[in-house]
């Protein structure tokens, strides 16, 4: 049985059946080079069977560091950015109630997590040691290189408020390492230090690393079911293996996007309506932008949280330039519900709501929309998700996986690098006089005048 539902009804007044016929050659190439491993970048196509070939005994390791974590502290504070930080983002937020750190103790299912290293904001580093105040804690530190400068600047302040809570020793034992097997700074230190460690694949990019020990680590400590994550993902493994894009709909999907931005529309927002939904749109956007930009091509990847930016963007997205589309994603049945309370006087004009529910009234807001922008020239995706559980989650981020590395193919760039995020971080390390960068920071410097 399907475990999302990807339809594809709202395209049809912009793309013609023909045209999902004549770009299936593409999307058959596209296929080979992704499994045979022929084509740029397949030495890091590992994430393809990860869900049944996943390192079984680190995955009980990471269960018994979760429980570890559970019995010997309130918080964890889970450092790191961009694909080390933005997967357990997104499955925190989808996977438990919408202030789960602020619940009651027996209200929540594991500790409280809160994310750090994904900025160089003093004010947020400040307000989190202010949150933590004399809470119990432990340091998830994740980042493949070990020195990228955003986590390893949070990194060190953490892991000094380890050392003044708990000593030297103690604090050795609180701290977490997800980092390359080998190498790197992270790695090197955490072998000195004797941290816990676990691995961030050589096969497997940052963005595509949330169902190894980056995501599920910090997942599993909050309580979340990470087998059953890991079950829904490999349900997708062995769902869309058909190269047929009609009988694939990550194929599907993936035909679509390349065909509206063939015609011009060139951004594409993911949309949500439940708010904990925010950080599946961040994900999906590194996945996406990180995976296409290249060569001056490629789907801009955007999002929108409706129904709250239907009053910002929303004009825009109605009347604006035409080279929008949307991705729309809705829950079919969510987690909790609650009725349009009855009152006697109707002030309000509410009144023609009573009897209904909150998530009707969404949902049909949600089919509204849908025809308005259809109206207005927005052509509309739809994915339809069953339910907002871990089984379903590990579904969805196999199935955008997949659909990037496809889609990427077609647009003959190496989906599975990210060669321009070195640009800025040359001006930055040149400005800041990082060793080794000597003639980079005369040349930056004089750009500014300094
Ligand atoms: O895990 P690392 O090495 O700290 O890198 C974090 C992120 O930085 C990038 O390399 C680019 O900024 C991303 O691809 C990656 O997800």
């Amino acid at each position: 049985m399907a475990q999302i539902q990807f339809d594809a009804k709202s395209v049809e007044q912009f793309v013609g059946a023909n045209e999902l016929k004549e770009i299936q050659p593409l999307i058959t190439m596209a296929d080979q080079e992704l499994r045979n491993g022929t084509g740029a970048g397949s030495d890091f196509i590992d994430w393809l069977n990860w869900p049944s070939d996943y390192d079984k005994e680190e995955f009980a390791r990471i269960k018994a560091a979760a429980k570890q974590i559970q019995s010997d502290s309130k918080v964890l504070v889970v450092i790191g950015i961009g694909g080390s930080y933005l997967g357990a983002k997104m499955a925190f937020d989808f996977l438990h109630p919408s202030f789960n750190n602020e619940l009651a103790d027996d209200q929540r299912k594991g500790v409280k997590v809160y994310f750090a290293g994904n900025s160089m904001s003093a004010s947020y580093i400040n307000d989190l040691i202010r949150v933590i105040g004399d809470q119990d804690f432990s340091v998830n530190v994740i980042s493949k290189s070990g020195t990228t400068t955003e986590p390893s600047i949070a990194f060190r302040v953490f892991k000094q408020k380890l050392i003044e809570k708990y000593g030297e020793a103690a604090a050795k034992k609180r701290i977490y390492a997800t980092t390359d097997a080998k190498k790197g700074a992270l790695h090197d230190e955490a072998q000195a230090a004797g941290y816990e460690t676990f691995v961030i694949p050589d096969g497997i990019g940052g963005r595509f690393s949330v169902l190894t020990a980056v995501g599920l680590l910090p997942i599993a400590a909050s309580g979340a079911d990470v087998d059953q994550l890991m079950a829904g993902a490999k349900s997708a493994q062995e769902e869309y293996t058909e190269t047929d894009l009609t009988k694939n709909a990550a194929y599907h999907y993936a035909a679509l996007r390349r065909i509206l931005y063939d015609k011009g529309y060139t951004t594409e927002l993911l949309i949500n309506w439940e708010p904990s939904l925010q950080y599946l749109s961040e994900w999906w956007k590194q996945l996406m932008g990180e995976s296409e930009g290249k060569n001056q091509k490629g789907i801009y990847p955007s999002s929108a949280n409706y129904s709250t930016d239907l009053h910002s963007l929303g004009q825009y997205i109605q009347e604006g330039r035409r080279d929008l589309f949307e991705t729309v994603v809705t829950i079919d049945q969510p987690n909790t519900d609650l009725d349009v309370p009855k009152t006697a006087d109707n002030g309000d004009g509410l009144q023609y709501l009573e009897g209904k529910t909150i998530n009707e009234v969404n949902a049909t807001a949600a089919q509204g929309v849908v025809l308005a922008h259809l109206d207005g020239g927005v052509p509309n995706l739809a994915i339809r998700l069953p339910k907002q559980d871990a089984f379903t989650l590990g579904h969805l981020i196999y199935f955008f996986e997949l659909a990037v590395g496809i889609s990427g193919y077609t647009f003959a760039i190496n989906p599975f690098n990210q060669p321009g995020v070195e640009a800025y971080k040359t001006a930055m390390f040149a400005l800041l006089g990082k060793p080794g960068y000597e003639e980079e920071t005369k040349a930056f410097r004089a750009r500014l005048n300094k």
